[in-house]
């Protein structure tokens, strides 16, 4: 059994072991989500409910349930934290490594039947993703990243291949993605006067993310307004973008932390394929301020 042990004495191999089991428990959650979705699952209907930061329904709190019972069970019980959506008591986890786990990013295009949802799972070490799994259900897929050896995608069959972000570097030919729900006017005003060659709009982080891996898409920009994103819609889809040679950082090019104080992460978000990123950044930042300066 893998534990903080075999991970301090080598890291490599505790990260390889503990990747398979991750993505064993990510197709299991796949099936679960693919199955409410469909309306087929013996577990009951989707009770949707409305909460404070949006909708949860019974598939999130059954793949979770799966997560978290699968993880535990295969882990040492003492030696990892886990920081889930579902779970989170308003509190950071005191443990240097702590799961981060979204069940279902995307909660309402997967109500709405978009498609766009996905499945978060990252590890995290000291506050930085290490290893991370984002799962597509409704392209069965599953995105997969351990910091330092690449992105890989894996299908039912077991295939994985290698994945790498796109090379466009000119900002006039990039394909911009942004959220199909959490957009406010000013993110939107920004959006529209940066020259990007094409703009599309789906819902998940992990959804969006994966446009990038697949290189349909090259730029994915998020911005908190009244509400923010949380550390589980970040933090798996960062390292799998990373270690494909994209960037994931703040509007001002930092690095972000996870479990902290606050899970929400404020600000501006610029995930990109890496070849103008600090270009990016400066021009949305720029932007915001002109935009600001407009509407007082
Ligand atoms: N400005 C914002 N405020 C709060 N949550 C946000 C947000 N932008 C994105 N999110 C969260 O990020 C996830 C993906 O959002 P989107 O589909 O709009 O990209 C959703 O979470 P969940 O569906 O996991 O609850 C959504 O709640
Ligand atoms: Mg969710």
């Amino acid at each position: 059994m893998p534990t903080v042990k075999s991970l301090a004495e080598n890291q490599s191999e505790a990260l390889a072991e503990i990747g398979a089991i991750a993505r064993q428990v990510g197709w299991g959650a796949i099936d679960i989500l693919r199955s409410y979705y469909r309306g087929d699952s013996n577990e009951g209907d989707l009770e949707i409910k409305d909460k404070k930061d949006g909708p949860v329904t019974a598939a999130d709190l059954a793949a979770n349930r799966h997560i978290l019972k699968n993880l535990q069970t295969a882990l040492s019980h003492e030696d990892f934290g886990y920081l889930s959506e579902e779970t989170y008591q308003g509190e950071s986890v005191a443990k240097d490594w702590v799961w981060i786990i979204d069940p279902l990013d995307g909660t309402r295009d997967f109500i709405n039947k978009t498609g766009e949802y996905a499945l978060h799972i990252a590890l995290t070490y000291k506050k930085r993703p290490m290893l991370a799994i984002v799962g597509i259900p409704e392209a069965e897929k599953l995105y997969f990243a351990i910091k330092g050896q690449g992105t890989f995608v894996e299908t039912r069959d077991g295939t994985q291949e290698p994945r790498r972000v796109s090379t466009r570097n000119q900002i006039e030919d990039l394909a911009m993605i942004a959220s199909r729900s959490h957009r406010d006017l000013r993110l939107n005003t920004m959006l529209e006067r940066m020259p990007f060659k094409e703009r599309h709009y789906m819902g998940s982080v992990g959804g969006k993310i994966s446009t990038i891996l697949e290189q349909k898409c090259d730029v994915y920009i998020s911005l908190s307004g009244k509400t923010a994103p949380k550390d589980w819609d970040f933090a798996a889809p960062e390292l799998v973008l990373t270690e494909a040679g994209g960037k994931f950082t703040s509007f001002e090019g930092n690095d972000l932390t996870y479990n902290n104080a606050d899970v929400s992460q404020w600000g501006g978000l610029m995930a990109s394929n890496g070849h103008c990123h600090q270009e990016l950044y400066t021009l949305a930042t720029n932007l915001l301020a002109e935009i600001d300066r407009e509407s007082t």
